[in-house]
């Protein structure tokens, strides 16, 4: 059995002679959310512009459901459902309007219109504000219809590019938790250049830097990946280094105060925290704070891009 909803083969894309993405290949489940992670420029938008068929590849292959989309483009974007980096709102259509007015140019069936643009509607949270115009709508809500034009006619596969830039906090975990669910039935493609967004929402991920892929894998994956390899603690009363320097699975101490302490450590980080902890109060060290460091997103990519890293 196909478990797979998209297949990408050796996509690149040129614009005029500078290469944007070189050799991406990936497949992704019939349910659930993949993350596509890369900094600005890193090449997102044009796979998933590339993906959703409104830009035409360099060289490469893309096919939905088993169709090509270079070949068969109407019958493959039938299972896509997408909102590009800026959502195509009309601001001065009532979010009704704006929505039959999607279903349409799906070429859905007149007589299902009206059913599917409920659907929606209610799957995003957005029925009360049926006759609101799109203007009067938070950056927030605009976005829910935004989604809402996504998923109108019921497809398969639903690209999101960048869907909670520019929100505010609160309206970040309403988009996410709407994310989650409509990708309960359905797959689910979002692009971000932050990290925790990838952690918050998706079950597997593909890093992209320079157009390349330099990770692959579930987040559970890139969550071990990251795991920290540094903490810093304090001791009210610390013993010399050379004593700390002889705990197994430390490799370097550095004194960064007379009691506090950055340990480079190797293994599991709950364990080695557990057992500084146990230690301290057992030898009288007295500790009063452990906190684990992790990389920045910043260090991430430029190991990443440098180990050229691929867990498939
Ligand atoms: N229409 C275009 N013409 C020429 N170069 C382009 C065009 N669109 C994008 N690029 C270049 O292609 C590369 C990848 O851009 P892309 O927009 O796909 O990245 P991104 O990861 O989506 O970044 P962002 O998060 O900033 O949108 C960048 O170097 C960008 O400058």
């Amino acid at each position: 059995m196909n478990e797979s909803i998209v297949r990408v083969e050796h996509l690149s894309h040129r614009y005029s002679v500078q290469w944007a993405i070189r050799d991406i290949n990936l497949e992704i489940k019939k349910k659930g959310v993949f993350g596509l992670l890369g900094s600005n420029g890193a090449g997102k938008s044009t796979t998933m512009n590339i993906m959703c068929g409104v830009l035409n590849q360099t060289e490469g292959e893309v096919f939905i459901n088993g169709i090509s989309l270079r070949e068969n483009p109407v019958e493959a974007k039938k299972y896509i459902g997408f909102l590009p980096q800026k959502p195509p709102l009309y601001s001065d259509f009532t979010v009704d309007e704006y929505l039959v007015y999607c279903a349409q140019l799906r070429r859905m069936e007149p007589k299902s219109i009206r059913a599917a643009v409920d659907f929606a509607k209610e799957k995003c949270g957005i029925m009360h504000f049926s006759k609101r115009l799109i203007s009067n709508l938070s950056g927030g809500y605009q976005q829910r219809v935004g989604i809402a034009q996504a998923i109108v006619h019921n497809p398969l596969f639903v690209v999101l590019d960048e869907p909670t830039n520019g929100l505010d906090p609160n309206q970040i975990v309403e988009i996410r938790n709407l994310i989650k669910e409509i990708a309960v039935d359905r797959a689910v493609m979002l692009s971000t250049h932050i990290l925790s967004e990838v952690q918050a929402t998706c079950d597997e991920i593909k890093m992209i830097e320079h157009g390349t892929v330099v990770f692959s894998g579930t987040i559970r994956d890139f969550n071990n990946y990251m795991a920290p390899s540094t903490f810093v603690a304090i001791f009210e009363n610390p013993p010399i280094v050379e004593e700390f320097e002889k705990i197994e699975g430390i490799l370097k101490v550095e004194k960064l105060t007379t009691t506090r302490f950055r340990f480079h450590f190797d293994g599991n980080d709950h364990f080695m925290t557990r057992r500084f902890t146990e230690m301290g109060v057992e030898k009288g060290w007295r500790p009063s704070e452990i906190i684990l460091e992790r990389d920045s997103l910043d260090t991430v990519f430029a190991q990443l891009s440098g180990k050229g890293i691929k867990i498939d």
